[in-house]
């Protein structure tokens, strides 16, 4: 994972109060990318995004390909810079702009506050399919032996092969690494806790353990944030469907 280090806005909006509850406030945000190898174009993606994330519940991004769901998400993790607007994380001293946090803020933010589940697992060369789930745990201080138990946990509710949990997943299928990479991201217990297609390559039975994982994160208070291309699973779990495409700068 990338963390952006340009600097941001010029001054640090002064932090709201957030509403009880509310670990997300996206305010105005608007992002265009600089195309360099095409003589610095730029590409306008959204402008004017809002929407906010309470615990407890799941917000849907939607809208069409190429509207801006995964950049917004991206952001939000600290993967992207923005070029306008706040991004408001509820922390334990009060809400933190991501929008315009330094690197090393944002690290420790997603130690404690904020988990990811990419698209595509990020392979570590040489490290097995239990450590790579169990590292965030480790990182978090838990113990290796603690950790893996709820490693194995996770791995066998999504029905990955127990043969498999000692090798590295470079050689795993697509659904078989998107298993690895959904326990990766569902082991820890960050409050916010955002999702890009977690279900994409999955079949049914490992979709609905899927939504099982989110349903249950929902009841201990996390709040999600996520793109499902998968209507089924959307509606299992989306309490909101934010339409991005009511934030583009140009048709989709
Ligand atoms: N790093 C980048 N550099 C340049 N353009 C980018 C970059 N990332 C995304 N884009 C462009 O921004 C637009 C929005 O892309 P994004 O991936 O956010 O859309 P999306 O709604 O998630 O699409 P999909 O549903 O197909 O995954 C697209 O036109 C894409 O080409």
């Amino acid at each position: 994972m990338t963390l952006h280090t340009a600097p941001q806005q010029a001054a640090t909006p002064l932090p709201p109060a957030l509403p009880a509850g509310t670990l997300l406030r996206v305010e105005h945000l608007a992002k265009a990318f600089t195309l360099h190898l095409r003589g610095g174009t730029r590409l306008p993606v959204v402008d004017g995004a809002g929407f906010s994330v309470r615990a407890g519940t799941c917000v849907a991004l939607g809208g069409p390909s190429g509207a801006g769901k995964s950049s917004i998400l991206k952001m939000v993790y600290g993967n992207y810079r923005t070029d306008t607007g706040a991004i408001w994380l509820a922390d334990e001293d009060g809400p933190v702009d991501v929008a315009h946090a330094a690197p090393r803020r944002m690290l420790d933010l997603r130690r404690r506050r904020i988990g990811y589940v990419s698209q595509f697992l990020r392979v570590i060369p040489r490290v097995s399919a239990l450590d790579v789930v169990a590292e965030p745990l480790m990182a978090e201080g838990v113990a290796p032996d603690q950790a893996r138990l709820k490693a194995r946990d996770l791995l066998a509710r999504l029905n990955l092969p127990e043969r498999l949990w000692s090798l590295p997943p470079a050689t795993f299928s697509g659904g078989e690494q998107q298993r690895v990479n959904v326990a990766r991201g569902f082991i820890s217990s960050q409050p916010l806790l955002l999702l890009d297609e977690p279900t994409a390559s999955l079949d049914a039975v490992n979709r609905q353990v899927v939504i099982d994982l989110i349903t249950e994160k929902k009841a201990r208070g996390t709040g999600l944030l996520g793109i499902f291309h998968d209507a089924d699973t959307r509606d299992a779990v989306a309490d909101e469907v934010v339409d991005v495409s009511a934030f583009a700068t140009r048709p989709n």
